[in-house]
């Protein structure tokens, strides 16, 4: 580049002077001129306003007028000013030059450029110019006697940046200088005014309950405090800290049952409804507060419709409820999770933190009797959770067990290879102190919202009666006890007594012997004592197998009938059972002394073949229920992914990866399939618009989509496949494999 080319610059004061109040090129070859406001500064004032004036005048032509067209008046001042000003910044700001506008032609432009410069240099020698400088001064006369010049006029100061303030500034750190807020007695004006107003906002949204905070109102700060007002800042960062940091002992965990505790005042909500406050507990029971202090609506999510919707549909419609698992069987599940993650602080009910490797206890006793020796000792049972894997498990303790030996706990082994859908797996067994006494202690599977037969058939909980027994439900007991014992059999072993509190009902009609195992060991505690305590705890079992089934299904089966005569023999009370004769002679067979399991096992065959088919069928609802939530979580590793791709803060400065750039597609899809509005704004809230969207991205289908940026300024056609691809690969970015 020749410096001669840009001769036509040197008279053009430099722009970077103007802005920056120097030019760093400017001994670096920049063409434009930097001595200019060196002498203007030196300039008297009085010169450099008649300069002004006289320069800025000469923006008319003689015959007021300018441009091509030669209709722009002299009474347009302001904009002629403007114009030229415009025109100015394009031929100082190094950008396109004079020659290039396309508004107005050659000459005049070229004019304009050179009159523009005069506005600063004043020095022009060039005849054209001294031509239209004679010309301009009538112009100035007229320009000046205008009324429009008041608001905006050529004796309208001009922009000049003080070069020697800016050049004072030092860029070093240090000598920055400090913000020193405004003396006490100010403190009602901004800004520490509206700091206070911040801070009063901040803690009024994020509900802080700082007293410090509280005692300084907005507003009314103490006009003779001579505290820093960002003291309250302090103050409330502390407060914010102390709020938003998570600290695991007292982030607060969802327990419904602990809604009780701690009880000082109810009150009412707006909807209508009442929760409980609970006062602040210290230590471990803040992990226990409730927090959810509503009751959970497990229909929440996807309600069944109203019955006259349902019964009035056609077979193509569908409802939001069909495309999701059975909403009895969620709620089922749900309440099953919700029992399975209650927790208790082991302060409120003086239990150990860990009892060997469990922790976490809770009781799970629905009607414990501290009097109820179901096996010669006092029994509780506990919901825990291993530190080993992590899983939920039931613990039962028998209180004060005199084990003498570790030798008694062995036949457990045994035990723990039954593997029986009708037994409750037991896992471990040991005996401890953590509870302060000589504790037995079995750990086996567990099962949440389980009730004994006794439970789910005599008594009554809140939410809950009990359930009628039918012959079907005996027959089920019947043969799933049977299987029990025949498969305790196989491994060598013996039920045990048959207790109506040791059998528990896991799912609907689904039973389970819970504490297989104990009599065993009891047994041969028992062995172990001295022959005085043996007495004491003897109890006899010589029952057959068969015989405790029968004794256990007919006392359930008298409970739905009422008997004529009061008697113990079951030849007596069988045929005034309300039952099939088939059932009758079943259970009479259990209580015949020659009875064996096999024939019995013909003899119940039928019904075991109707048993069978009701668990398959159970097995395909399942499966069905099971396959639409497979869908779902297809769906739902979609919406990650693509969550996972868009809006990603740290790409926020990149433009290239959402907002603007290859994935903006993603984004608008995202705004297609999930904040589209109707035609008076409101949202759309259209499940199944979703999830015909979705299902079309994830397959990636041919069909193009229309997508639209909120502000309507873009528009794209895609096809699903595009965008598909768009999505896996951003995703594989994401991941670092492309
Ligand atoms: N493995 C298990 N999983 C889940 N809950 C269980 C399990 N075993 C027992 N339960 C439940 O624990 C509670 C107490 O059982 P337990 O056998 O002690 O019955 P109980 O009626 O209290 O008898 P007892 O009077 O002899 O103590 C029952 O509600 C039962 O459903």
């Amino acid at each position: 580049m020749s410096s001669s080319q840009y001769d036509w610059a040197k008279n053009i004061p430099c722009r970077n002077i103007q802005i920056h109040g120097f030019c760093k090129f400017e001994h670096k070859g920049c063409s434009y001129n930097h001595d200019i406001f060196q002498k203007n500064a030196l300039a008297s004032q009085p010169e450099a306003t008649t300069t002004s004036t006289t320069t800025a005048t000469v923006t008319t032509p003689s015959n007021g007028t300018i441009g091509s067209s030669g209709s722009v008046s002299t009474g347009a001042s302001t904009s002629l000013m403007l114009s030229s000003s415009k025109l100015l910044n394009s031929v100082t700001g190094h950008s396109t030059p004079i020659t290039t506008s396309s508004s107005l032609d050659k000459p005049n432009t070229l004019k304009l450029g050179l009159l523009n410069s005069k506005l600063f240099s004043n020095n022009l020698s060039n005849n054209n110019t001294t031509t239209t400088s004679t010309t301009t001064t009538t112009s100035l006369n007229d320009l000046t006697s205008s009324p429009t010049t008041k608001k905006f006029n050529l004796d309208s100061p001009a922009f000049t940046p003080t070069s020697n303030k800016f050049s004072t500034i030092s860029p070093s750190l240090d000598t920055i200088p400090t913000f020193v807020p405004s003396p006490a007695g100010k403190l009602e004006q901004s800004p520490v005014n509206e700091n206070a107003t911040i801070a009063s906002t901040l803690r009024n949204t994020l509900n802080i309950d700082n007293p410090a905070i509280e005692s300084k109102p907005t507003g009314t700060l103490s006009p003779n405090t001579t505290e820093s007002p960002f003291a309250d800042f302090s103050s409330l960062k502390a407060s914010l800290s102390k709020t938003n940091s998570f600290n695991p002992s007292t982030a607060p965990v969802f327990t419904p049952k602990a809604a009780s505790v701690n009880v000082v005042n109810d009150i009412i909500n707006p909807m209508g409804q009442t929760f409980i406050n609970t006062q602040h507990p210290t230590g471990e029971d803040l992990f226990y507060q409730t927090t959810n202090l509503y009751p959970v609506n497990y229909l929440l999510y996807a309600p069944p419709p109203p019955p006259h919707v349902e019964l009035n549909k056609n077979p193509n419609e569908r409802t939001v409820d069909d495309l999701f698992i059975s909403s009895k069987l969620r709620e089922y599940l749900q309440m099953k999770n919700e029992e399975s993650l209650k927790s208790i602080s082991n302060n409120e009910l003086d239990l150990p933190s860990h009892v060997g490797q469990y922790h976490s206890l809770y009781p799970i006793d629905h009607n414990f009797d501290y009097n109820s020796k179901s096996f010669g000792y006092t029994s509780v049972v506990y919901k825990c959770m291993s530190n080993e894997n992590g899983k939920l498990y039931a613990m039962r303790r028998l209180q004060n067990v005199p084990i003498s030996s570790p030798s008694v706990l062995k036949c457990i082994k045994k035990w723990k290879k039954v593997d029986c859908a009708n037994c409750v797996k037991v896992i471990d067994v040991f005996t401890t102190r953590a509870f302060n006494d000589n504790s037995l202690i079995l750990i086996y599977d567990y099962y949440p919202m389980s009730l004994t037969l006794m439970e789910n058939h005599f008594m009554s909980f809140p939410g809950k009666n009990p359930d009628l027994i039918t012959e079907d439900s005996l027959w089920n007991y019947t043969i799933q006890l049977l299987n029990a014992i025949t498969e305790i059999h196989k491994v060598g072993l013996t039920i045990g007594p048959l207790d109506s509190s040791k059998i528990i009902i896991t799912n609907k009609g689904r039973i389970r012997l819970s504490s297989i195992g104990i009599n065993n060991i009891l047994d041969d505690v028992k062995e172990m004592l001295p022959e005085d305590a043996k007495a004491k705890n003897e109890i006899k079992d010589e029952d057959s197998e068969l015989l405790k089934l029968g004794k256990l299904i007919l006392f359930l089966a008298k409970s739905t009938t009422y008997l004529k005569t009061a008697t113990d023999d079951p030849f007596e009370i069988i045929p005034q059972l309300k039952f099939t004769n088939v059932f009758k002679k079943m259970l009479a067979y259990l209580f015949t002394k020659d009875a064996t399991i096999e024939r019995f096992q013909e003899l119940v065959a039928p019904m075991i073949l109707k048993l069978a088919n009701g668990l398959q069928n159970s097995c395909d609802y399942m499966e069905s229920n099971l396959m639409s939530e497979l869908e779902n979580a297809r769906l739902v590793r979609l919406f990650a992914k693509l969550d996972f791709i868009s809006e990603r803060p740290e790409a926020v400065k990149d433009g290239s990866w959402s907002e603007t750039g290859e994935r903006y597609p993603i984004k608008l899809f995202k705004d297609y399939v999930f904040h589209q509005v109707d035609d008076n704004g409101n949202p759309v809230v259209d499940l199944t618009h979703v999830i015909n969207c979705l299902n079309k991205l994830d397959a990636g289908v041919d069909e193009n989509v229309l997508l639209v940026s909120p502000d309507e300024m873009t528009c794209l056609i895609m096809s699903y496949k595009d965008l598909k691809e768009l999505v896996n690969k951003s995703f594989l970015k994401l991941l670092g494999k492309e």
